[in-house]
């Protein structure tokens, strides 16, 4: 069974939309729990948009499944995260003007950076996660630099899936997916995966990459859950990732 967190960053951009705490991420969070999630993911940008740097804190003590925190790792970033200390932490390489993630890491121009990045994270305990292209020349980069574990960015593979339903197993960019899954578990990398998965193409990434470990989904998830509810979408999505 692969686990899925659950991201609430959109739950945080309809708070915000009117100033109060309407709905209460914190509630959503501990619900989301309530109702399947193995996780809860949060993203939060330099602008605060969606998730607040004081929400990421007010979760801590409140999550009880893994507490999965992504985004770049600038100072600021940092400090919180190494005072929250969640499960995981997810290095994303977003400008500080990203609309959302569009790319992973290129861990050979960046090799000793993410060193320097992850040995701190590592040393508080906190598991590290980097987001990456499927491209199989980049995995070994992650692994030096010390990862734990890797995000496949899988919007490329969304839009794939869209266009091309029929049979997208024999597309190059599947391929890749597969082969980037097999040269990290080759090297003792754990995979996650995650961006624009949803109902249509998680069952097909889940049965052909096997090693998949872990999701996070929010933007899809929380637009299902519009028509059919949290809790019954959160089964729906649990539903796609069992073996
Ligand atoms: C890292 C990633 O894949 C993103 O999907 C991200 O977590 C979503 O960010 P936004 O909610 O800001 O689009
Ligand atoms: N890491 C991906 C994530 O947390 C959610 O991405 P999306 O489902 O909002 O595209």
């Amino acid at each position: 069974m692969t686990k899925l967190s659950v991201n609430i960053n959109k739950f945080a951009t309809l708070r915000n939309a009117r100033g109060g705490n309407v709905p209460d991420i914190l509630k959503v969070a501990q619900d989301c729990e309530r109702f399947g999630a193995d996780g809860i993911t949060v993203h939060p940008r330099p602008d605060e948009r969606h998730i607040r740097y004081q929400d990421v804190l007010d979760l801590k003590p409140l999550v009880t499944t893994e507490f999965n925190i992504e985004g770049y790792p600038s100072p600021d970033f940092m400090d919180l995260v190494l005072k929250v200390k969640p499960d995981q932490v997810t290095l994303v390489p977003d400008p500080p003007d990203a609309i959302t993630s569009n790319t992973g890491w290129d861990t050979i121009t960046y090799q000793s950076f993410l060193k320097d990045v992850i040995g701190a994270f590592k040393k508080a305990g906190i598991r590290v996660s980097i987001f990456l292209n499927p491209d199989v020349n980049l995995v070994e980069g992650a692994k030096t630099a010390g990862a734990d574990r890797i995000e496949l960015y899988t919007g490329p593979y969304a839009e794939e899936y869209f266009n091309a339903r029929t049979q997208p197993q024999n597309l190059q960019l599947f391929n890749d997916y597969k082969n980037t899954a097999r040269a990290a578990s080759e090297i003792g990398l754990d995979l996650n995966a995650g961006h624009d998965l949803n109902l249509d193409n998680l069952r097909f990434f889940k049965l052909h990459i096997p090693q998949l470990k872990e999701v996070s989904i929010g933007h899809a998830l929380v637009a299902d859950a519009i028509y059919f509810g949290l809790e019954n979408t959160i089964q729906l999505y649990k539903r796609q990732l069992v073996d």
